[in-house]
Formats: C-alpha cells, sequence, structure tokens
C-alpha cells in the first residue's frame, strides 16, 4: 500500500492542507505545535474512521474550533488500485457534539460502500490489519515506545499471531473441534439407542413368541370343535320341549273348554228360576187388576144414580156440557159482583164528596165571623183616633195663646225663623264692633304709659330726646280725650249688647213653641190619613161578607142533592146483593154435578188402565212359559258337548309330560352355559393370538432398526476420526508456523538490535515459544526490558517495530512489501543520544534499502533531514493559528 495524497479540511490545526506523498523517505519538520502528529492523525483517522480516537478524546476534539464541518480525503494504491477514502464531519452548533455524516469508499473512482461501519471493514480487509495492528506496526505514535514492551505475554503472541494471520489456523480448529464434539455427541445418542434396541429384541425374544403362537392355536382349534357338537345337542333339546309344551297347552284348551260349558248350564239354569219368579208376579198382578176393575164399577153406579144419569151414558160428551153450564154460571156471578162493588164505590165518591161540601161550608161561616169582628175592631179604632185630634187641636190653640203673651202673635209666629236669623246677624256685627273698639283702646293705653314713663325721666315721649318745650304735655291730653270719647263708645254697645241678649232669649221660647204646634199638625194629619184608610177597609170587609153568604147558600143547596143520590145508591146496592146470592147458589148445584161426573170420569179411564196392565202381564205369562221350555234345550246340548270332552280328557297322564319338559329344559339350559364358557375362551384366545402376531412384528421392526443403527455408529466412529485428524492437524500447523516465525522474529530483533546498539552492554535478545521477551548482559545475565533505560527502551521499541515490520514484510500470509502501509515514525529520536540518532538514520536507510517503499517520518530533529528523499517544513501562523505546510 502507498499513500498517494490527503486533503483536509478543519481538522485540528489545518483549516486547509494538500499534501502529496512520493516514494522513499520522506521527513515532515517544524517546530513544537506547528502540526505535524496533526497530519498523522489525519492519516489515521482518514483510513479507520473515529474508533482511531484516544480514549480521553471525542470527535468534536479533531474538528478545528469554531468550524462547523469538517472532512479528510486519503487517496492511495495497493495492489494495482487506486482507493480514495472521504470522511466527512458535522457539528451540532448548539450541543457542540460532532458526526461523521459523511465516509465513501471508492475503488478506482467507483464508490464500493458509503458508511462508516462499511468503509471501516473495507479498509480492514484490504490492509489485512485493524487500527490496533496498525498502530503496533505501522505507526509509532509519539509517546507510545512501551506498549509492546510492557503488553503481557499473552496479548503479545495474540497481536504478533494476527499480525502474521496465524489467528486464523486457531479459528480453523477450534470449528474442526466443535465439529469432532458434535459427532461424539452423536455416537453416544446412537450407542444408547442401540442399547435399548437390544435389549427390546432381547426381552421379546425371551418370551419364545414362535412356539407360544403354535400353542394357542392348537387349543382354538379342539374349542371352535365342541362349539359345533354342542350346538347340533343344544336345537335338539329345543325341538323336543317344544312339542312337549304343544301337548300341555292343548290338554289346558280342553280342560279350559269344560268350565265355560259347565258355567254356561249353571247360567241357564238359574235363568230358568228367574223367568218362573216373573210369572207368579204376573199372575198375582191379573188377580189383583180384577177385584179392583169390579170395586170401581160399582162405585161409578152408585154416583150415576145420584146425578140422575143412565150406566152407559156418554160420560165425557156429559161433562162438557156441564162445564159449559158451570162456566156460564160463573160469569152471571162475577158481573153482579162487578155491578155491586161499582155502586159501592160510587157510593163512596159521593159521601168523599158530601164530606168535602161539609167542610167547605164550615170554613165560609167561620170566615163570615172573622169579617164581621174585624170590622168592629176597625171602627173602635176610628173612633179613638177622632179622639186624638180634636186632644192635639186643643193643644195647639192654647200654644198660640202662650206665644201672643210673650209678644208672637200668630202672623209673627209664623216668620219667627227669619227673625231670629236677623237677631243672630246683628249680634255678630256688635261683637265685632266692640272687639275693634276695645283693640284701639288697648293701644291708646300703652302709648299713654310709655310717654308717661319718658316724661318722668325728662325725655321726649315722641323721639326720645331732651323736652325742651311743653308741646307734649298737649299731646297727651289729646290722647286722653280719644279714650274718654272710646270707653262711652264702648258702653253704648255694651249696653245695646244686653238689650239684644234678651230679645234672643224670647225668640227662643217662640221658636220653642212654634216648634210644638207644626209637631202636633204633622200628628193630626198622619191620624186623618189613617181614619180615612181604615174607613176604606170597612168598606171592602162587608163587600167580601156579602159575597161569602151567596156562597155559603149554594153550598147547602149542593148538599141537599148529594145527600138524595147517596140514598138511592144504597137501595140499588140491597137489590144486587139479593141478585148476587141467587146466583151463586144456582152456580154451585151445577158445580156439585160436574164434580161427580168428573169422578165417573176419571173412574172410567183407572179401569181402562187396569185393563191394558192385565193384557200385559197376560203376555208376559205365555212369553215366560216359551222361554223357560228354549233353556233346557240348550242345557239338553251342553251335557252332550261336555260327555264327549270328558271322554277326551280321560287318555292324558299331563303329570309325566309336566316331569318331562323340567328335564328337557334343564338339559338345553346347560348346554347354553357351556357354550358361553366355550365362546369367551375362544374370543381370549383370538386376542392372544393378535398380541403375539403383534409381538413378533415389533421384533422384526427393531431387527431392522438394529441394523441401520450398527451401520451409523461405524459412519460416525470414521467422521470422529477424520475431524480428530483435522484437529490435530491445524495445532500441530499453528505451532509449526508460530515456531518458526518466532525463530524468524528472533533472528530479526538479534540482527536489528546488533545492527542499532553501539554500547557494549547487552550481548542478544530472546523471544521464546511463549512470546517472553528478554535481554541479555554481556555476562549472559537476563533482564526484563522494563527495567531497561528510558532511551534504551526508545531503541528496544524501534527495533522490535522494525523486527515485526520485516517479518511481515516476508510473510508467506503477505505477498511483499508493497501491500504494507508506510513505515511511519512520529518524533523517533526523542531520548536518543547523537551516536544513536547516528544509528537510526542508518536503520532508516536499511529498511529502504531491504525494500520498503515509503518511510515518513516526523521530527523536528534537523539531522534526520539530511537521509531525507522529500521534506516539508510545517508552520503556524499566529495570528490565524492554522498550520501550513510547504515543501523543501
Ligand atoms: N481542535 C483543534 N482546533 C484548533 N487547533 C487545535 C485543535 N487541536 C489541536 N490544535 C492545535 O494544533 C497544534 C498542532 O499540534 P500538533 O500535535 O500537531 O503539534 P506538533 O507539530 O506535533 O508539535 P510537537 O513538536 O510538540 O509534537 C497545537 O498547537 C494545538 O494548539
Ligand atoms: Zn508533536
Amino acid at each position: 500500500m502507498k499513500l498517494k495524497r490527503l486533503r483536509v479540511n478543519n481538522i485540528r490545526s489545518y483549516e486547509d492542507l494538500d499534501i502529496r506523498f512520493e516514494d522513499g523517505v520522506t521527513v515532515v519538520s517544524g517546530v513544537n505545535g506547528s502540526g505535524k502528529s496533526s497530519l498523522l492523525e489525519a492519516c489515521f483517522t482518514g483510513l479507520f474512521g473515529s474508533r482511531t480516537l484516544s480514549k480521553e478524546f471525542v470527535l468534536s476534539d479533531l474538528i478545528r474550533k469554531g468550524a462547523t464541518k469538517a472532512s479528510i480525503i486519503v487517496d492511495f494504491e495497493s495492489i494495482g488500485h487506486e482507493y480514495n477514502i472521504e470522511q466527512g464531519y458535522r457539528v451540532n452548533p448548539k450541543t457542540g457534539s460532532a458526526s461523521n455524516n459523511k465516509s465513501v469508499f471508492m475503488m478506482d473512482d467507483k464508490i464500493m460502500v458509503d458508511q462508516a461501519s462499511q468503509t471501516y471493514e473495507a479498509v480492514k480487509a484490504l490492509m489485512k490489519m485493524d487500527e490496533e495492528a496498525y498502530k503496533n506496526c505501522v505507526y509509532i505514535r509519539q509517546g507510545e515506545i512501551d506498549v509492546l514492551i510492557n503488553a503481557k505475554t499473552k496479548d503479545r503472541q495474540r497481536m504478533i499471531d494476527d499480525l502474521l494471520q496465524i489467528g486464523k489456523l486457531e479459528e480453523y480448529r477450534e470449528r474442526a473441534g466443535s465439529a469432532r464434539k458434535g459427532v461424539g455427541r452423536h455416537q453416544r445418542e446412537t450407542d444408547a439407542r442401540l442399547k435399548d434396541n437390544v435389549a427390546d429384541i432381547e426381552h421379546i425374544e425371551s418370551s419364545n413368541p414362535y412356539q407360544m403362537l403354535n400353542t394357542v392355536k392348537t387349543e382354538m382349534n379342539g374349542v371352535g370343535n365342541e362349539i359345533s357338537e354342542l350346538e347340533d345337542k343344544k336345537d335338539r333339546a329345543k325341538e323336543i320341549v317344544t312339542s312337549i309344551e304343544e301337548k300341555i297347552n292343548k290338554y289346558t284348551g280342553t280342560l279350559e273348554q269344560k268350565k265355560t260349558i259347565d258355567a254356561e248350564v249353571r247360567n241357564f239354569k238359574s235363568k230358568i228360576t228367574a223367568t218362573y219368579n216373573d210369572i207368579e208376579k204376573a199372575r198375582g198382578v191379573v188377580n189383583s187388576g180384577r177385584q179392583e176393575v169390579q170395586k170401581l164399577q160399582s162405585v161409578n153406579t152408585d154416583l150415576c144414580t145420584q146425578i140422575k144419569v143412565p150406566d152407559d151414558a156418554d160420560v165425557e160428551n156429559y161433562v162438557t156440557s156441564l162445564e159449559k153450564e158451570e162456566s156460564a154460571a160463573r160469569d152471571e156471578v162475577s158481573t153482579i159482583i162487578k155491578k155491586r162493588e161499582l155502586a159501592q164505590g160510587n157510593e163512596r165518591s159521593q159521601n168523599e164528596f158530601l164530606l168535602n161540601l161539609n167542610e167547605q161550608l164550615k170554613r165560609t161561616e167561620v170566615s163570615i165571623q172573622n169579617r164581621e169582628a174585624k170590622a168592629k175592631s176597625i171602627t173602635e179604632d176610628i173612633e179613638k183616633l177622632k179622639k186624638g185630634i180634636i186632644e192635639l187641636e186643643d193643644a195647639n190653640r192654647e200654644k198660640t195663646e202662650e206665644a201672643s203673651k210673650i209678644g208672637f202673635p200668630a202672623d209673627k209666629l209664623e216668620n219667627i225663623e227669619d227673625i231670629a236669623e236677623l237677631l243672630g246677624m246683628k249680634q255678630k256685627q256688635l261683637h265685632g264692633k266692640e272687639r275693634e273698639k276695645a283693640a284701639t283702646l288697648a293701644e291708646l293705653d300703652k302709648r299713654i304709659k310709655k310717654a308717661k314713663d319718658l316724661l318722668d325721666k325728662g325725655l321726649c315721649p315722641t323721639c326720645g330726646q331732651d323736652l325742651k318745650g311743653s308741646k307734649i304735655c298737649e299731646e297727651t291730653t289729646e290722647d286722653e280725650e280719644q279714650r274718654g270719647n272710646l270707653l262711652a263708645e264702648l258702653q253704648s254697645i255694651r249696653s245695646e249688647q244686653s238689650e239684644l241678649e234678651t230679645k234672643t232669649e224670647r225668640v227662643r221660647s217662640a221658636r220653642e213653641i212654634a216648634k210644638g204646634i207644626a209637631d202636633n199638625d204633622h200628628q193630626i194629619q198622619i191620624k186623618t190619613r189613617d181614619i180615612t184608610s181604615s174607613e176604606k177597609l170597612i168598606e171592602e170587609n162587608l163587600r167580601d161578607v156579602k159575597e161569602e153568604k151567596e156562597k155559603e147558600n149554594a153550598l147547602k143547596e149542593q148538599i141537599d142533592e148529594v145527600g138524595k143520590v147517596i140514598g138511592k145508591i144504597k137501595e140499588d146496592i140491597v137489590t144486587l146483593k139479593e141478585d148476587e146470592n141467587d146466583a151463586t147458589e144456582s152456580h154451585k148445584a151445577i158445580k156439585d154435578r160436574l164434580d161427580i161426573a168428573r169422578r165417573i170420569r176419571m173412574n172410567h179411564l183407572e179401569i181402562g188402565k187396569m185393563q191394558s196392565d192385565m193384557q200385559r202381564s197376560q203376555d208376559g205369562i205365555s212369553n215366560g212359559l216359551e222361554k223357560v221350555n228354549l233353556f233346557e234345550d240348550q242345557i239338553k246340548e251342553r251335557k252332550k258337548r261336555l260327555e264327549a270332552i270328558e271322554k277326551e280328557l280321560g287318555d292324558v297322564d299331563i303329570t309325566r309330560l309336566e316331569n318331562d319338559k323340567v328335564q328337557y329344559e334343564s338339559a338345553h339350559k346347560g348346554i347354553i352355559s357351556r357354550l358361553e364358557d366355550l365362546n369367551l375362551r375362544k374370543n381370549e384366545l383370538h386376542k392372544q393370538v393378535g398380541l403375539i402376531e403383534g409381538e413378533i412384528r415389533r421384533l422384526n421392526e427393531l431387527k431392522e432398526k438394529h441394523r441401520m443403527l450398527s451401520n451409523k455408529k461405524e459412519f460416525l466412529a470414521a467422521v470422529y476420526r477424520d475431524a480428530e485428524e483435522l484437529e490435530t492437524m491445524y495445532i500441530r500447523l499453528r505451532a509449526e508456523l508460530r515456531a518458526k516465525n518466532i525463530d524468524a522474529l528472533d533472528r530479526l530483533l538479534n540482527e536489528i538490535f546488533s545492527f542499532m546498539y553501539t554500547n557494549n552492554a547487552y550481548s542478544h535478545i530472546s523471544l521464546d515459544q511463549d512470546y517472553n521477551l528478554m535481554i541479555y548482559e554481556k555476562d549472559g545475565t537476563p533482564l526484563e526490558p522494563k527495567l531497561l533505560s528510558g532511551g534504551e527502551r526508545a531503541i528496544f521499541n524501534l527495533v522490535l517495530r522494525c523486527a515485526i515490520y520485516r517479518l511481515l514484510s516476508h510473510s508467506p500470509g503477505t505477498t511483499g512489501s508493497v501491500e504494507l502501509p508506510p513505515l511511519i515514525l512520529d518524533e523517533p529520536t526523542v531520548f536518543l543520544d547523537r551516536g544513536h540518532v547516528h544509528q537510526l538514520i542508518k536503520l532508516i536507510d536499511m529498511m529502504r534499502d531491504i525494500g520498503v517503499g515509503q518511510i515518513l517520518i516526523v521530527s523536528h530533529d534537523e539531522s534526520l533531514i539530511d537521509s531525507a528523499d522529500h521534506v516539508f517544513v510545517v508552520e503556524k501562523d499566529a495570528i490565524t493559528n492554522s498550520s501550513s505546510i510547504a515543501a523543501k
């Protein structure tokens, strides 16, 4: 494998990088932190993806700070093909985490896969190593010199085995081993089944099935023969039993017949007895009938003489004509009764009418009396009223005189109300005037008193100022004068008032008298009206009395007339009662005759009925006698039949027949039960035959299976041997290969060590079969590599790596140095002294000379540059903080 070109975008300190690699030794130099190691890391991650990150790093650490996108493109060639891997990255600005969003693997410009995991697998397969192997063998990371030295022997063994593809052999061995184990399991299983199979076969054979089948079949034949013999016997016994049964049945049938006939004979005899009884009864009926008829006939003769009818007259006609007569007589009686009842009804209603009239008369008389009494009392009332009026008129005359005495004659008394009103008005006027004058007087008194007070103090009574003259005195005098006038006026008003008072007193008395007169007048008027209405009442009353007296007379006349009518009706009733008696008597005589005639007719009917009964009894008698003859004939015939049956029964011995039957039946039963037993046995034998035949079939099957299992066992043994051989072969092969590799590696180690190591302390290195590394001092003392100094360890590491690289390049699993990736060394000179740096340069030359196509060295050591075929210088701009690379 050859690196051709590396392009990166936003990886670590690089913004943009495009570098082409050539064959031979390439040295990349630059100061600390310029971006040398970043270049190698970019290459590594470009090939194997994010698995290359050390534990303490995450994907976003790889991406240049501040960038959101990044990419790595690696171009390389291998075995004549061009390859190209592109990895793309994206940073999530929110979380700051990065993802590998693109991973394309191309061969000869064709996309093979485009997913990170697939790209990884493709690189691994192409280079025949994973990222671990790459790190151990080709890419010696800065500062990781102790990894191989300090590794446990087991890990070292696995690592080297894997690099040399020896690991595959172990894988094949394991497969062969598990195949062998699988076959072993099958073998054990087959053996177990074979053992079971043999045991089954032995078990069946020990029971001797063929012989048993023979014995059972012989017994079955014997049983079959016995069964057919017994079947014949059974049928015969059955026939005999049937014939005996027939005979017994016939015998019992005849016996039954005899019993029936005996019963019939008894029956006929009892019937004859019964018939004789009937005949006797009929004879009795005939005799008593005759006596009865004679008796009735003599009664009838007697009755005929009673109603004077000839013995042989037609009774029926006679009864009919009598019935007609009787009905007419009855009608006559009821007609008369109806008439009489009608007359009596009439009499009752006339009496009621009379009663009614008398009552009316009485009421009218009472009414007249009442009205006359009333008229009398009203007349008395009128007298009283008249007397009252005269009294009132007298009283009024007295009052008028009294009034004119106090100055009010009749004419003045009439206007007394107007006078009273005028007086009232005058009184009011006077009172008003008096109040006015009194008020003026009071005012005047006040003024006079005030003026006097002021004057007493020497002040003007009008303006309250000092008095300087006598004018004031005059004014006061004026007031006094006015006061005197006012007092005189008041005096005259008051005397007028007392005059009016006396006048008013008189008017009041006159008014009372006038009122008394008016009241009396009113009373007189009322009484006069009462007299008029009472007189009218009396008039009306007298008119009514006249009317009622007329009515009284009419009623009296009517009562007379009704009395006459009632007398007439009573006479009629007497006559009707006499008629009724006559009619009733004649009806009774006819009815008596009719009764007798009816009795005769009844007796006639009775006689007829009796005679026909007698005739029927006579017929019964001759009938019965005939029946008796018939029954006797029947009895004779039955007796003949009985004689014949008796003869027949006499021959048979029934007891012997029954004994025979019992014997044959029990023989039949015995045969049947024996047959049942035999049939059961036969079935059982059948079953046994089936079972034994089944066993024999199974035995044959088991034998067949035994053959198959034996074959399989042989086959499995062969397969097991083959697998075993294959397994041991793989083990041997691996041991051989490993031994060979270890020998080769041991040789290469010592060769390179003695080439590289210039001091004299150590003689050689050894790598034993268990991959233990040991270094020997000149005196032969072995030292573990970890005890070496830092520089010695660096040398030892370089030697180990280069030895492995060389072993790989010669190994049969690979096809030559072309396929190995370039040998990459990161700062290999770090712990080396000058002499060893020189040796390193020589080692690099040697590696190039033995055919390592590309050697890529990162170093700040100038001395390495001299030996380089190509030199690059890396710089980092302090301002932009981004690395750039330039060829030198
Ligand atoms: N994710 C990143 N973004 C930006 N710069 C980074 C990032 N990771 C590392 N760097 C810078 O990259 C620079 C180069 O580191 P690198 O390990 O390649 O240096 P070097 O040349 O190998 O130095 P030395 O000689 O010390 O080994 C460092 O100075 C570091 O600051
Ligand atoms: Zn570095």
